[in-house]
């Protein structure tokens, strides 16, 4: 089932919201070998339900890892997690959306180019507006887009017009999108101009943010955690989830002894324990947030930041990635502040839980540095009266997603970067290759 058909579907899971713990902080761990934290989950799952480890913590201490339970469908009391619910191979029909196989290949890396939708045939009316009435495309405007995707599955974007783009429709993106309209937010996040549909096939029409840039320096930010047993897509794999083997093989790729022998010996691993076991290897855990990919001015791309974990690995990649440039850190910094005081009196991100959502950041040679708060495909609202604090840890039910204190952790971390200093300023120059757009196509 392709992705957008699967995220359409995500409202109608019947997310129950519990009481939100407004409580305890727990340490979360830092482990090393992802066998022993799936041993280390299983130990500890039975103190899950009561897990009340109390005290206070500085904002860079490292938190415990969740504990996971595996909780029936509509409602009914947990269960702890048993080594054989990460390894049974499930006969029959497909217990979940996400047992289905992504093809890694699919996944964007970086730079891509992106397709417009659109035919020659001037008198088709090739585009139905759903919300917008004018769509001020001409054949002159149709230029294929050198764009830079940094996570995601390639196709999941097509160019728009000027400054513009579509991405694949999804319910909970949309409304979130048409709920920001009204909030604190709206100046962090990309213009939204209404749902643009084709052949029966929906698209969210946004604001291109790399539009304005010259060569720009791209980085994604993953941000908070998932909500292990929520809205987010381990969700959608809670029972019997089928162990993958595409999981397992982006798994061994990273750390050869990461897969249990069990995992091993069935070439597969289930999602919510690659997802996980992302988390645990990334900086996640430990600081609420991780680097997804970056594309440098120079066009070369990186997305290999599974095992960025400790802060001053993270120190490395931010000082890389600015080049040197004192000043872009501290517009970073500033632009962060900003969003952090809108996040806390916004009422969208009072009432939402916001589960793999991004900070983009964007900076060119020109000193233009920016950030904006990005996908919201697994953004779901609560139930009605219900609030998140943000910055207290994930437990089951309580579907906190750690995002303020991801951010307040990362705003320590480029603290430290402006702090330690910068080597040497690198700077790009423009070349006709990584130039953004390309001519048009002649359509
Ligand atoms: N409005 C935008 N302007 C510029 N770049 C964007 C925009 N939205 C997304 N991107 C780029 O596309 C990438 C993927 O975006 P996004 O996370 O929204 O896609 P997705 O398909 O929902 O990904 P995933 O499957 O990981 O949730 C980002 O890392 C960023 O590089
Ligand atoms: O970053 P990685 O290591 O490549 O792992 C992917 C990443 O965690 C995505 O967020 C997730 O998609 P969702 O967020 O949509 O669940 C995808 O699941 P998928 O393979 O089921 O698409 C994972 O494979």
């Amino acid at each position: 089932m392709p992705k957008e058909y699967r995220r359409k579907t995500s409202k109608d899971f019947g997310i129950t919201g519990t009481s939100v713990n407004e409580g305890s902080r727990l340490e979360r761990r830092t482990a090393g070998k992802s066998s022993q934290i799936c041993d280390d989950l299983i130990h500890k799952a039975a103190q899950v339900a009561q897990s009340s480890a109390t005290g206070a913590t500085t904002v860079m201490d490292a938190r415990r890892v969740p504990q996971v339970t595996i909780t029936p469908e509509g409602g009914g009391s947990s269960r702890e997690i048993q080594q054989e619910d990460w390894g049974d191979v499930v006969d029959g029909a497909l217990q979940s959306e996400d047992d289905l196989l992504s093809d890694n290949e699919s996944k964007s890396k970086g730079i891509v180019t992106l397709e417009h939708l659109v035919d020659a045939g001037e008198s088709k009316p090739w585009w139905k507006l759903k919300t917008i009435v004018h769509w001020p495309f001409s054949a002159t405007q149709r230029r294929k887009l050198n764009w830079v995707q940094l996570a995601g599955h390639k196709g999941n974007f097509k160019a728009a017009d000027e400054g513009n783009i579509l991405k694949k429709f999804s319910e909970n993106e949309m409304q979130c999108f048409e709920k920001l309209r009204d909030d604190a937010l709206l100046p962090y996040v990309p213009g939204y101009h209404g749902v643009v549909e084709k052949d029966g096939e929906s698209f969210l029409h946004m604001t291109d943010l790399l539009a304005n840039f010259d060569l720009p320096n791209v980085m994604d930010c993953k941000m908070g955690n998932e909500d292990i047993l929520g809205g987010g897509s381990l969700f959608r794999a809670r029972e019997r989830p089928k162990p993958r083997e595409d999981l397992y093989k982006k798994m061994v790729e990273v750390d050869s002894e990461g897969p249990t022998p069990q995992e091993h010996s069935q070439r597969g691993v289930t999602k919510p324990r690659y997802m996980q076991w992302r988390e645990t290897m990334s900086s996640t855990n430990t600081l609420g947030f991780r680097i997804e990919g970056i594309k440098k001015c120079d066009g070369t791309c990186r997305t290999d930041f599974k095992k960025t974990r400790s802060k001053q690995d993270v120190i490395q990649v931010f000082k890389d990635f600015v080049g040197g440039n004192a000043s872009i850190i501290k517009s970073y910094l500033s632009r962060l502040t900003e969003i952090q005081q809108a996040l806390k009196m916004s009422e969208f991100f009072k009432q939402h839980e916001v589960i793999g959502s991004s900070l983009l950041f964007i900076h060119d040679h020109t000193g233009n540095a920016q950030v904006w708060i990005i996908d919201f495909g697994k953004t779901t609202a609560l139930p009605e009266g219900q609030t998140l604090n943000h910055d207290i840890p994930w437990q089951e039910g309580n579907r906190e997603d750690g995002y303020l204190w991801g951010l307040e952790n990362l705003l320590h971390t480029l603290e430290s970067v402006s702090i330690e200093g910068t080597s040497e300023e690198t700077f790009c120059s423009v070349t006709k290759e990584n130039s953004q757009t390309t001519e048009g196509d002649g359509q």
